[in-house]
């Protein structure tokens, strides 16, 4: 599209600069190979968007949480063939310990939980249901020539402790609840919503058992088949079918299975596979309350939604731009299985969770045109001594300033000429410049000029005078 046209066009432009140093530039002032740097004007955006996602979680009262980006690789040994375990950012330390940046939150969160729970008696001792949330930055060694970044901050939304489908209305919720704060409406995004444990009992229909193991590598077989099903839009029907005979599923079974996955609605998957079971109730009952919640119009049922992580077992979601020209913007589900896995059986502790990557949402606010337009620093005052020997008293006036709540940036040296003054100024993007004149000194004043209405007169201010008659808050 134009759009990617635009950007190749910017960045040869920002390559062209670059490459017309004089010297050879070293290497190793590039930030390593898919990572990214964040200037001043970046993080402030960033910045936003990160206090988007703490407002809306705290809304929903989630608590924050945070964790080391380095964790043990046996935290993320899931023989199922997912990309995100294939593509670990692992090494040895000098300790010859194993270890990796983590590739996703859910795992750690498992890990903190299962640290306050008695493996022996499953009795967790912080208080369930918990929710917490956090933003860490999660990575992936990807092959360069695929080019694509090799971390992201990730915002993570999970409950603990609720087995009922509340817990999904109420993460489906904060999602949609962040979205329209955005000003991002049901008309840009929609959130397919599907239930694995429905399609496991069309799998179990073709031999794919709950619990059975690929006599291969002991995988779940349940998983490594929704790992493949997940690949269906990138290698399509027939690739899905081979790879699901390799996991001993016949190519009738798996035509059967794709067709399942093409059911239009719920009714639909019902008359397939029965319409008592409890995973079709569930789905229909996140749909009623759907309702109550006011979300409903984000919300759409597709059976074809499986995601590509192995632990989820129920319910499971993700987040699409409606043009359909992103990748998934979010993605979350169910997943009752995981500390078991790690604590054991007494650990069978439901949980449901998301995972919102800040790269695509980014993508979509400035395709929508909802990103802030931040203008300067915003510093409330920038204070500048007219020569070296009044520094001292600007100082001294820039310490009043900041102790009345003011934002100041004091200028390190008086600048020949006043234009210079107020260039720094502008670039500092202050409101209000304070003069520490000689003559005005002497009276016990300085001079403030508005740097925003452009007002001529001046105002002139006793220094000595309770400086909070300076920092007027308007
Ligand atoms: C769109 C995007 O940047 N995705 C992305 C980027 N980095 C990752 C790093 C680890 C795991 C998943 C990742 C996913």
């Amino acid at each position: 599209s134009e759009k990617k046209i635009e950007k190749e066009l910017d960045r040869l432009v920002e390559v062209g600069n670059s490459a017309s140093d004089e010297i050879a530039r070293p290497t190793y002032l590039d930030p390593p190979s898919g990572t990214r740097d964040f200037y001043p004007q970046d993080m402030r955006v960033r910045s936003w968007l990160f206090d988007k996602f703490r407002e809306s979680a705290s809304h929903f009262g989630f608590q924050e949480y945070d964790a080391p980006v380095l964790e043990n690789v046996q935290l993320y040994e899931r023989k199922a063939g997912e990309e995100i375990v294939d593509q670990m950012y692992n090494f040895v330390d000098k300790e010859g310990y194993h270890v990796t940046l983590r590739p996703e939150m859910t795992p750690t969160l498992a890990r903190m939980v299962l640290q306050k729970t008695n493996l022996q008696t499953g009795e967790v001792r912080v208080p369930l249901p918990l929710k917490w949330f956090s933003i860490p930055q999660c990575w992936r060694f990807e092959t360069t020539q695929r080019g694509r970044k090799r971390e992201h901050y990730q915002w993570n939304m999970d409950i603990v402790g609720v087995n009922h489908v509340h817990a999904e209305l109420e993460l489906l919720a904060a999602a949609c609840f962040f979205f329209r704060k955005l000003g991002i409406g049901p008309e840009v995004v929609g959130i397919k919503v599907n239930s694995r444990a429905v399609l496991e009992v069309v799998l179990a229909k073709h031999g794919v058992e709950k619990g059975k193991k690929n006599e291969a590598d002991g995988g779940d077989l349940f998983a490594m088949a929704c790992i493949i099903i997940d690949k269906l839009d990138k290698i399509g029907g027939d690739e899905v079918t081979k790879l699901l005979a390799n996991i001993g599923v016949s190519t009738d079974s798996a035509a059967e299975i794709l067709k399942a996955l093409e059911a239009p609605s719920v009714e639909e998957l019902a008359n397939l596979i029965g319409t008592d079971c409890e995973a079709i109730h569930e789905v229909k009952r996140l749909f009623e309350l759907a309702e109550e919640y006011g979300i409903s119009d984000y919300l759409v049922f597709d059976a074809s939604v499986v995601r590509g992580l192995a632990y989820y077992t129920g319910i499971v979601w993700e987040a699409f731009d409606r043009r359909g020209e992103l990748r998934a913007i979010m993605g979350g589900g169910r997943y009752d299985r995981l500390l078991e896995l790690y604590g054991g059986e007494k650990c069978q502790i439901p949980c449901v969770g998301f995972g919102f990557g800040d790269c695509v949402i980014m993508e979509l606010l400035k395709d929508c045109d909802k990103l802030p337009k931040f203008t300067g620093s915003g510093v409330d005052y920038v204070v500048c001594a007219f020569s070296p020997d009044l520094y001292g008293k600007a100082a001294n006036i820039s310490m009043k300033l900041r102790m009345t709540g003011a934002t100041v940036d004091l200028m390190p040296t008086p600048k020949k000429k006043v234009a210079a003054s107020f260039k720094h100024a502008d670039l500092a993007g202050a409101r209000r410049m304070v003069f520490v004149a000689p003559d005005e000194i002497a009276k016990g004043v300085v001079r403030i000029k508005d740097l925003r209405t452009k007002t001529k007169n001046d105002e002139a201010i006793q220094v000595d005078c309770p400086l909070d008659a300076l920092h007027t808050v308007d």
